[in-house]
């Protein structure tokens, strides 16, 4: 979310206050050039490649606006070239959102990364600039008599519409956070062909793309630092950080899976993967404290508050769930092939139901005491849980 904020904030004060993005205090071309080489080297260093597809994207939509459309659109060749970027800008970024991609670095990922960077630039010839112009995107959706009242409502239409499908698509299927500073890059490409008058309207919109790539790609690093693969759950460094802001009143469960060596063995790593992915599902349903992969099997509950006998209440919801929750796991031979799998289902071999359980210690903080000396006595007491037969809470002050 947070790549999407400058292009948001940009779209604002060009709404608000136009006049102050129509100066620019710097060179704008090396400003421009010097930001994409900047996000370019930062998301090699540090393994990101896939920003270089719209990194070529912004830059060679950029170069085409500073080469073919710093004439007045008043000439016709210039407006076919200014309809042809509107086409291309509406198709491209979805297209690039939606298709595959090569892997980076290869040599064959380069290709497309030159490529997407080089298309712009055969707007500039006059026949496909002129071919592309005529599905212009006004008269792809128009509604006459709109059109007449607003120039751009087909294009208005147009963004408003996949825009919205897009940001919905990314909303429904959770997808990693990033994915929203490309939807932004899109968007602040499409509203900036409303503003292609007005001076440094390309260089703002680069710019704010730009900046919304480095916020994401903070975002991502963060994530991929803090956040357990497997679980989805933040994880011990997340939890260390946690643990430091606490105050006085507070308490730390630590739980682990009972026999998961035994579960393992019989059914599988991968069962057992499984097994710990809808594990940290579940602990990160519940409100009542914060889970977090520990390591292993081992997951830690954090309140933030010490009344035992509520925390002692939710620990045995915790425990009592795990141990009522059927775990239907997916047949590792599944097929591949989805119609011979759907016929399969039926017969009941796609998945079976196995339960776990979990066994949780509990210490209450006490004064002064810090976060290590605090996690020892929660694994003490854990340890106790494990002694006394397992799947139980054992909560010590
Ligand atoms: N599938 C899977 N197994 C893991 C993972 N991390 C740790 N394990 C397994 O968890 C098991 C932990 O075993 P033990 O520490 O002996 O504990 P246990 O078998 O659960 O026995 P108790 O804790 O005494 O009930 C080991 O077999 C590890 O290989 C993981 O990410 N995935």
């Amino acid at each position: 979310m947070w790549g999407a904020l400058p292009v948001i904030a940009g779209i604002l004060l060009a709404l608000w206050r136009p006049e102050w993005l129509a100066q620019f205090p710097f060179s704008e071309l090396s400003t421009v050039v010097g930001a994409i080489a900047l996000v370019a080297v930062l998301t090699a260093v540090l393994r990101q490649w896939d920003w270089w597809f719209w990194l070529a994207w912004v830059g060679g939509n950029y170069a085409f606006i500073q080469q073919g459309l710093q004439q007045p659109l008043a000439d016709p060749d210039i407006m076919a070239r200014y309809q042809a970027l509107a086409v291309w800008l509406s198709v491209s970024g979805v297209l690039l959102a939606l298709l595959p991609r090569p892997p980076l670095p290869t040599v064959r990922g380069f290709l497309v990364v030159a490529l997407i960077g080089l298309l712009p630039q055969s707007l500039l010839l006059a026949s496909i600039a002129g071919t592309l112009a005529i599905i212009e995107p006004n008269q792809w959706l128009l509604l006459p008599s709109m059109a007449d009242w607003y120039a751009h409502s087909g294009l208005v239409l147009w963004t408003v519409l996949i825009s919205g499908l897009w940001a919905t698509a990314l909303l429904y299927r959770k997808v990693e956070s990033y994915r929203w500073s490309q939807w932004a890059a899109w968007l602040a490409s499409m509203v900036f062909l409303f503003f292609i008058a007005q001076p440094y309207a390309s260089a703002w919109m680069t710019l704010s793309i730009l900046v919304g790539f480095l916020l994401a790609l903070t975002q991502r690093l963060l994530s991929l630092a803090y956040i357990d693969e497997l679980t989805q759950l933040p994880q011990r460094r997340a939890l260390l950080n946690h643990l430091q802001r606490l105050g006085r009143r507070s308490a730390v469960a630590m739980l682990d899976v009972d026999h998961f060596k035994k579960f393992n063995d019989r059914h599988g790593h991968d069962v057992g993967d499984q097994v710990l992915k809808l594990l940290g599902s579940l602990l990160s349903k519940e409100k009542r404290c914060k889970a977090y992969r520990y390591g292993g099997e081992e997951f830690t509950l954090v309140f933030s508050h010490n009344k035992a006998e509520r925390i002692a209440e939710t620990l045995e919801d915790v425990r009592q769930q795990v141990a009522d929750y059927p775990l239907v796991l997916r047949d590792q031979q599944r097929p591949e092939d989805k119609r011979q799998g759907k016929a399969e289902r039926g017969k009941g071999s796609a998945s079976k139901t196995l339960r776990i359980t979990i066994s949780l210690g509990c210490a209450l903080r006490q004064p002064g005491e810090a976060t290590e000396a605090l996690l020892k006595r929660a694994d003490q007491a854990l340890y106790k849980s494990k002694k006394a037969g397992r799947n139980r809470v054992t909560l010590i002050s």
